[in-house]
């Protein structure tokens, strides 16, 4: 199928060529050309055991693909990792935690594990997830305090690129709203590059600035916002439309 061009004027922070993964018998990525520019926030939408997952390891240097190449902040992964580490930042299912230790404690050892000099920053992420005072243990937690703790994690050191998947998964209504005020807040202040996963596609247009839509571990199509509006009422109409049904058939 064709790939449509995402075409903005950023430089490019992460490109992916002819990228393919496959785990024994399962192909879970094929020919993925995924493009992504400087300030984009970038919706990855795909069906259950659509690839979503594995791109997004992928793209985080936590995994070697079968072939293909993928570059991110102009160095190639998983080749560079270690070097580019302090400039991504992500949160990809549960993260490690001591879980007798509060939030700080465990930003803390993440900021000493990163070598970040700069003792305020936890402080700082801190206050950005709104979890300031709190003085209790993680393993006493809510879910949406243990996801704002992950995404704390994910932002510690300034990442210059966020990669999220499905961070909305169990939270409330009102965890939801906070978690996307938090990612514009990041995106607009801070020119944070975001690549977010997500089933729930309506979440998904409140923020993304741009699509990939992965079918059966193809990108079906990459489109910007603006494209998609022109081109479609509703998203979640565009997708099953395009999809055959796939998605919600
Ligand atoms: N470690 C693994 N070993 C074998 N197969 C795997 C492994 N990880 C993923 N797969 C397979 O690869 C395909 C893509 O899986 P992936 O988890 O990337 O999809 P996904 O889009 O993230 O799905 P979901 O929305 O359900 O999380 C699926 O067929 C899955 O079963």
């Amino acid at each position: 199928m064709i790939q449509e061009k995402v075409t903005t004027s950023s430089p490019v922070i992460c490109q992916t060529v002819n990228l393919t993964k496959r785990y024994r018998n399962t192909m879970a990525l094929n020919g993925i050309n995924l493009t992504v520019h400087k300030g984009d926030i970038y919706g990855l939408i795909g069906e259950n055991g659509a690839g979503k997952t594995t791109l997004i390891k992928l793209l985080a240097g936590l995994q070697t693909p079968t072939s293909g190449t993928i570059q991110v902040l102009g160095t190639d992964l998983p080749k560079d990792i270690q070097r580019m580490q302090k400039y991504i930042g992500y949160m990809i299912e549960a993260p490690a935690v001591y879980t007798d230790m509060t939030a700080e404690q465990n930003l803390e050892v993440r900021r000493l594990q990163k070598g970040l000099r700069d003792k305020k920053c936890v402080s700082d992420i801190l206050e950005l997830v709104h979890l300031t005072n709190s003085r209790k243990k993680v393993k006493n937690y809510s879910l949406g305090m243990k996801q704002r703790l992950a995404l704390a994690l994910a932002l510690l050191g300034n990442p210059e690129l966020l990669i999220l998947d499905e961070p909305v998964n169990g939270l409330d209504p009102s965890g939801i709203i906070a978690l996307r005020e938090m990612l514009l807040r990041m995106n607009r202040e801070k020119n944070v590059t975001i690549i977010i996963s997500s089933h729930i596609l309506g979440e998904l247009h409140k923020l993304a600035t741009c699509y990939g839509f992965l079918h059966d571990g193809s990108l079906i199509e990459q489109v910007t916002a603006e494209e998609l509006d022109e081109k479609a009422q509703d998203i979640e109409t565009y997708f099953t439309n395009m999809t055959g049904g796939g998605y919600f058939g």
